[in-house]
């Protein structure tokens, strides 16, 4: 057992306990009081002015604070935001006493993990060209991510050569295959663009943050990882999360004003949206825990 990895008892997140669960999705979510009111006159004005300094046309600018919905969201869920952006795995190879093998095992599953992202994000990216809007910007932000999947997926093949992993045979576990079924059901044909984007940008979103954190200022990353940690860590990976982000927002913010004509449906796009949003997080916490070594999830899934 990796002495660098926490037990579920010792998590301070209580993420694993099942007592301590912070937030379990046993039904749809309803949406919190200031989503709801979304269409009365002061809430709007609000909203536009909190929305002012930002151009919501997918650019990305980095530092600038958010006022959109994802931002209400990670406030919102924070304590599994958090769990699933500084998970204990992240912050072992942050202060450099990461488990060999775990990272091994990681390294494996997330090549898993990542062949079956490629055909996910094509299907946003259909999604976004059949919503013939061009000048949204959409269609090339989405594509440039699929062309860093093609160099992500080459990195990892290298990778595994250096730390003697023959990705041949890796054999998915749980996690893995709970996590790329999931990426299937999104891209079902009902699932809206709106879901699809809103879980594209918070998968992308969760490896930022974490590896990002693995290069700040005293982090004792080990120098054999910094590459790992680079690819999702760089500022060019931020300013694509980020762009991301302003889709997710930008298709939020129309479904949520009301302004399609089928009110109810869109409204019901938002909840989906949110509810998407914490399963990626869960996910990604499993994930992480079974890197580690403790196969524990996060809550059950429906
Ligand atoms: C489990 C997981 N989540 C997110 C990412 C980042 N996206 C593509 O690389 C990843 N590689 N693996």
């Amino acid at each position: 057992m990796a002495t660098t990895c926490w037990a579920d008892e010792d998590c301070p997140l209580g993420l694993s306990s099942p007592t301590q669960k912070p937030f379990t999705i046993s039904r749809p979510l309803t949406r919190t009081n200031s989503l709801e009111q979304s269409n009365t006159e002061s809430t709007r004005k609000g909203k536009e002015e909190r929305m002012k300094p930002q151009k919501m046309d997918g650019k990305s600018k980095p530092g600038v604070p958010y006022g959109g919905m994802t931002d209400t969201w990670v406030k919102k869920h924070r304590l599994i935001y958090i769990g699933a952006t500084r998970h204990p795995f992240i912050l072992s190879i942050r202060d450099g006493t990461v488990d060999l093998p775990a990272f091994k095992r990681w390294l494996g599953q997330d090549y898993i993990f990542v062949r079956a992202f490629v055909p996910f994000v094509a299907s946003v990216l259909i999604r976004a060209y059949e919503k013939g809007d061009e000048s949204s910007g959409d269609m090339e932000v989405i594509l440039s991510g699929l062309g860093s999947l093609n160099d992500e997926i080459a990195w990892f093949k290298q990778e595994a050569s250096k730390w003697g992993v023959d990705l041949s045979q890796v054999a998915p576990e749980k996690p893995t295959q709970h996590y790329c079924r999931f990426l299937e059901e999104l891209m079902r044909p009902e699932v809206d663009y709106t879901v699809a984007m809103a879980a594209f940008w918070a998968i992308e979103a969760v490896y930022q943050e974490s590896f990002a954190h693995c290069l700040e200022e005293g982090s004792k990353t080990p120098p054999e990882l910094k590459e790992a940690c680079q690819r999702w860590g760089n500022d060019g990976f931020g300013h694509y999360c980020s762009s991301l982000r302003n889709i997710a927002d930008r298709l939020l913010e129309k479904a949520a004003s009301g302004s399609m004509p089928l009110v109810k449906v869109s409204e019901d796009v938002v909840s989906k949206a949110e509810v998407t949003f914490l399963r990626v997080l869960e996910y990604e916490v499993d994930f992480w825990n079974m890197s580690c070594g403790t196969a524990g999830h996060s809550a059950p899934k429906p």
